[in-house]
């Protein structure tokens, strides 16, 4: 018996490709039971598949994978999952990273090829890349304990796992997983561009504002302290931050009530996405 896991993944783009990485890294895939499929290989895919003897696009499929992560485009599914065909294919338990399809959807499209699939929903985000993931997930009806926890062990490889009461959770907290690093992101270039305003060149801008993205990152990590006292603690009173804090921190055009309309707008665009 093996405690590695077989996986095939679909679509080693972005994410996909984030995700393999850390599993790769944290070695808990059976290269003699992986696969991964995808249109156009990059290169450092078909580094990785040499290094670790995993195929990719393989013409057999021996028998069959236990996880197959799919990681296409939510408008790509109806395409492509009924083209998906391997050994024992109901035993495989399906994990859609792709925003919005709800399980239900899921299943249905699954069972042109399969009577009883089991899917699990994650939302993944980039960081897992750099083992400093965030994966939110839920599983439809038919998946054991046994097959969650394998799913768990294989996301938990890039990073913290939480897993929801029911799948509305990973649509309702997208905007603070999978697209918040997009939205933390977005906050270091406003910096960059404030510096600039002031004089700073593109070069000192980026080094200054990435700085202080990775100190307050790092700080959180290593302190248990909440985000609110750490900023405390550089709040001198009557001092420079006050004076920054008092734009951004404003009650009704500061950056509270723009995060919530963001992350709002995410919840919204994944509830589109499932045709809610
Ligand atoms: N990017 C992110 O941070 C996050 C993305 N997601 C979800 O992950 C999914 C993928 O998004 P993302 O990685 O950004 O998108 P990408 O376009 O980067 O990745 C999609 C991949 O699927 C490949 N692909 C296309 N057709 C097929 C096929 N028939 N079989 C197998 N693979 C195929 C594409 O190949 P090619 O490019 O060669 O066509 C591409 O590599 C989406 O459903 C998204 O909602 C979830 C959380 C975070
Ligand atoms: O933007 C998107 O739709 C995907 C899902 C979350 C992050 N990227």
């Amino acid at each position: 018996m093996t405690d590695k896991l077989s996986v095939i993944l679909i679509g080693a783009g972005n994410m996909g490709g984030a995700m393999f990485q850390s599993w790769v890294r944290a070695g808990i895939l059976d290269p003699a039971r992986s696969a991964v499929i995808t249109p156009n290989p990059k290169p450092w895919l078909l580094d990785l598949s040499d290094e670790t003897g995993i195929p990719i696009n393989p013409v057999d499929d021996g028998e069959g994978y236990d996880i197959a992560v799919l990681a296409v485009k939510p408008q790509m599914f109806a395409d492509v999952l009924p083209g998906l065909s391997w050994p024992n294919m109901e035993k495989t338990v399906f994990v859609s990273v792709a925003a919005g399809l709800p399980i239900g959807e899921i299943e249905n499209i699954l069972k042109s090829n399969i009577a009883e699939p089991h899917v699990v929903r994650g939302m993944p985000n980039l960081p897992v890349s750099v083992g400093e993931g965030l994966t939110l997930m839920a599983s439809g009806q038919a998946v054991s304990d046994a097959e969650q926890s394998n799913v768990k062990r294989l996301l938990a490889c890039a990073g913290d796992v939480i897993v929801m009461d029911d799948e509305d959770g990973l649509d309702r907290y997208v905007g603070t997983s999978g697209s918040g690093t997009a939205l933390a992101l977005l906050l270091v270039e406003a910096m960059e561009d404030a510096a600039m305003s002031l004089g700073a060149d593109e070069a000192a801008a980026r080094r200054m504002a990435e700085q202080v993205f990775v100190g307050a990152a790092a700080l959180l990590k290593s302190d248990d302290r909440p985000a609110s006292e750490l900023r405390a603690a550089v709040t001198s009173k009557g001092g420079t931050t006050a004076a920054g804090l008092a734009v951004l921190d404003d009650e009704k055009n500061g950056l509270r009530p723009l995060m919530k309309r963001a992350v709002d707008a995410a919840y919204a665009r994944a509830r589109e996405l499932a045709g809610k």
